[in-house]
């Protein structure tokens, strides 16, 4: 309990000393700061080695450090001089070298922005291991030596005034032992195993060798721990050779220190039992225990590495506008008021209150009828206010949900823009934490509305030529450009109209997802977009096979999994990225290709959602045959500009309201039940073209993400062996199929990235080779090919 109690009061005391600063520097004073600490590092190095040629010569000048005549020897003078008596002769002896290479090492974390939990980890670990070095020189030395500095003699003595020589190394010892067991997890049993293999040892060469060797001991540590270790027995070694020569008596000195080290394990298994730690680590898996290795070494796995001095496009490539902000005509608000009250009163409505919410576009007036008045009555009412008050676009909301009032809501006389630029800056975009955020516009109470396209999980846009589609489809790419890297999302887009999103092909090598072969990312012709359509589930299946290796629901889960290095690489598994399907002018899609198109559409809409797989459709045309019921079903999150019909409205919403809007980016947002109107973020193309360039001039991947290759189903081939009708990927997939002794086209479809067809075909070719067996149910095919080599003879052979 004791030991407890004084275990938790050291680390409370340690603790705060390592806090991080609160305060956050910039990447330019990072540079600054870092590099005066590398500088520094070094310049410690430097006088601690001069210290040990010139230390004993610039003693005496120690004490006029302030006099300018007084030169000192140290390759520093008077400063590394007086450093290195401080640090070596007066603090940790030699010892003070690992400060110098501690200092070197912050100034490159903060330079490099590297993790900063790593470097506190070396800072804590470095001070351990200099005070123990110091009381470990400094037993042996006899006066203030530099060996172990003052403060090692000075605990040294301190332990030998209470403990005596015997105990203060048995401290030592122990000290030892508790570091390699935190450290390098370590444990009694390799202690035990270590040291009897290293007494066989002993004995083996006692008996075969008549010089003296130093023993080497073979364990299972890893290659940091047997490093420490070798140290430490190079210093047995040394202090050997020193006393006298090596004869058969040596060893058994030298097994001593054993003795006492396998006696010491008894007090250590009480520790174990006290704390309990053990057990439970002995309960984690072995892969757990390998990734916590390697997370502990090289940090968590970072996507964005490869790209890692990728730079977000700034707010300032956006635009102000100048009529943007809202400004409060007092007098139309009063006007609008009375008639609204007046029209009412005309209908014998009575009214208990009426409140103004000014937004953007529209300002909101909410109504509390007096007791007794009917809801359904108003809305009857709907054209004959809209009459009075003879505005475009009212719409009446009976009641507003969760509030018990009526709302009106009428346009402004003079409109403002809602720039992307202010959405953009704003607090909830860019605090949001949300997994694809996308920053629409503003409400009607002039609230900045953000939605997070991966809970969508997939958006249907709809809206009449020239309200507003294509603009709110750049709001959301550029959404999107502000707050993800490249690695970690990717766009497919569709734009049968060919000039939508051309702008976005400067960014085909950072943002774009494409077919293998294709010359474009940017698919324009239908009939790619059915090969896109069904790679792209192609790329659902196998990552969701993927996710079912991995025992992961979603992909949030698996690529956590993949950062933390809980899945191996080798395996077969890698960091996903999402993937968000834009398809401009669906209408003209289901016309040209019809049930191709709408069946794989479907099917992502169904099945991709936990996959990372997004879609966003939009069309001019809502009716009934372009957005069936199927896919209508599959798409909660829906978006209507303004349509020039009520039943184009009821398509799109389940409801009426999309045909009052007053267009130009006034708009509907649904995901279920509650409407909300809001007015879209307005990003122009030169805005786009600018993010774009900017982007586009960064470093990027050698090519586009890549999907599965897709071939589509009426493309068959023969079973016969001709070798000129191969594919050609025939000789990867045969090295693939013989390296694993497995001949399933599964495999292949996941190590060559292939669809279902393909890979198919490729093992009908191979089996037609001779490489493959035949079908056997649901069994993989036998491998008739042992290995590489004989592969080789064979395709040689046919040729
Ligand atoms: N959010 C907005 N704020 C202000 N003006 C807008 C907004 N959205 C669109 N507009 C105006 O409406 C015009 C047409 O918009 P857009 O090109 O997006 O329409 P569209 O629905 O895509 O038309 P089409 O289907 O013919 O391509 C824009 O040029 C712009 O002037």
């Amino acid at each position: 309990m004791a030991k407890k109690k004084t275990k938790t009061k050291s680390k409370a005391k340690t603790t705060p000393k390592f806090k991080k600063p609160s305060f956050k520097l910039s990447s330019q004073q990072k540079l600054i700061f870092g590099s005066l600490l590398i500088i520094l590092g070094i310049l410690m190095f430097i006088a601690f080695l001069s210290f040990f040629f010139t230390g004993k010569a610039d003693q005496s000048t120690l004490s006029e450090f302030a006099s300018r005549e007084v030169e000192s020897q140290n390759w520093l003078n008077k400063l590394g001089a007086w450093i290195s008596d401080f640090f070596i002769n007066k603090g940790f002896g030699v010892a003070s070298f690992i400060f110098s290479g501690l200092v070197f090492l912050s100034g490159i974390y903060i330079t490099l922005d590297i993790n900063k939990a790593r470097l506190r980890r070396h800072w804590i670990w470095g001070t351990l291991i200099i005070i123990w070095l110091s009381v470990f020189f400094g037993f042996f030395s006899h006066k203030y030596d530099t060996l172990g500095g003052t403060i090692g003699f000075e605990m040294n003595t301190f332990f030998q005034d209470y403990i005596g020589k015997i105990g203060t190394v048995l401290l030592l010892i122990f000290v030892l032992i508790t570091y390699l067991a935190i450290r390098f997890g370590v444990n009694g049993d390799t202690f035990v195993k270590l040291f009897k293999r290293a007494k066989t040892d002993i004995k083996n060469e006692i008996n075969t060798s008549e010089d003296d060797q130093t023993f080497v001991v073979d364990n299972d540590l890893t290659a940091e721990a047997e490093e420490i270790k070798s140290a430490f027995e190079l210093k047995v070694d040394d202090t050997k050779t020193e006393k006298e020569p090596v004869s058969t008596s040596q060893p058994n000195d030298n097994l001593e220190p054993e003795l006492k080290v396998d006696t010491k394990t008894e007090p250590k298994k009480e520790a174990e039992l006290d704390i309990e730690i053990e057990t439970v680590e002995e309960e984690v898996s072995e892969t757990d225990n390998l990734s916590d290795k390697l997370v502990e070494d090289f940090g968590q796995f970072d996507p964005t590495l490869e790209l890692s001095k990728f730079q977000f496009p700034p707010l300032d490539l956006l635009k102000k506008y100048d009529t943007e902000g809202i400004t409060i005509n007092q007098e139309e608000l009063e006007e609008n008021k009375n008639r609204i009250v007046e029209t009412l009163n005309n209908y014998k409505i009575g009214i208990a209150s009426i409140k103004a919410t000014i937004g953007p576009t529209v300002t909101l007036y909410e109504i509390v009828p007096e007791a007794g008045v009917r809801i359904s009555k108003i809305k009857n009412l709907e054209d004959d206010i809209a009459l009075s008050l003879s505005a475009l676009g009212i719409r009446i909301i009976a009641p507003i949900p969760g509030k018990g009032t009526i709302g009106i809501e009428v346009p402004n006389k003079n409109s403002t823009i809602v720039s992307m630029r202010s959405v953009i800056a704003s607090q909830k975009f860019q605090k949001s934490e949300m997994e694809l955020p996308i920053a629409f516009g503003k409400t009607i109470s002039n609230e900045t509305f953000v939605v997070d396209l991966a809970k969508m999980p997939h958006m249907l846009m709809a809206g009449a030529t020239g309200q507003g589609k294509s603009v709110g489809l750049n709001a959301v790419l550029t959404s999107l450009l502000y707050k993800k890297h490249p690695a970690e999302v990717k766009f497919v887009l569709v734009d049968p109209k060919k000039v939508e999103l051309t702008l976005f092909n400067k960014i085909e090598r950072h943002y774009l997802a494409k077919l293998p072969d294709s010359e474009d990312a940017i698919i324009t012709d239908n009939t790619k977009v059915i090969n896109t359509l069904n790679s792209l589930c192609i790329e659902m299946d196998n990552r969701y096979e993927m996710l079912k290796n991995a025992l992961c629901r979603n992909l949030k889960e698996y690529n956590a999994k993949f950062k933390a290095r809980k899945l191996n690489p080798n395996d077969g598994h890698q960091f996903l990225p999402y993937i968000v399907l834009v398809v401009d002018e669906f209408a003209d899609l289901i016309m040209t290709a019809g049930k191709e198109v709408e069946t794989p559409i479907a099917r992502l809409a169904q099945l991709a959602r936990a996959i990372g797989i997004h879609l966003i459709i939009a069309t001019q045309r809502p009716s009934v045959n372009v957005i069936t019921g199927i896919i209508k079903a599959n798409f909660p999150a829906r978006i209507a500009f303004r349509v020039t019909s009520k039943i184009d409205s009821r398509t799109i919403l389940d409801g009426s309201g999309a045909d009052q809007l007053i267009g130009r980016g006034d708009m509907l947002y649904t995901q279920g039940n509650d409407i909300t109107r809001i007015q879209c973020a307005f990003v122009d193309t030169p805005e786009v073209e600018k993010i774009t360039e900017f982007i586009g001039a960064q470093k990027a991947y050698p090519e586009a993400y890549l999907l599965p290759e897709y071939v589509g189903e009426e493309s068959g081939t023969s079973l016969d062996n001709n070798i000129a009708d191969r594919d050609k990927l025939f000789r990867e997939a045969a090295e693939i199929i013989v390296t694993a002794q497995q001949g399933s086209a599964s495999l292949l479809q996941r190590k060559l990235k292939l669809g279902y067809n393909r890979a198919g075909r490729l093992i009908d070719q191979l089996e037609a080779a001779g490489i493959v067996g035949g079908f056997e149910g649901s069994k993989a095919r036998q491998v008739l090919v042992p290995d590489l080599v004989a592969l080789d003879e064979l395709l040689a052979n046919e040729t």
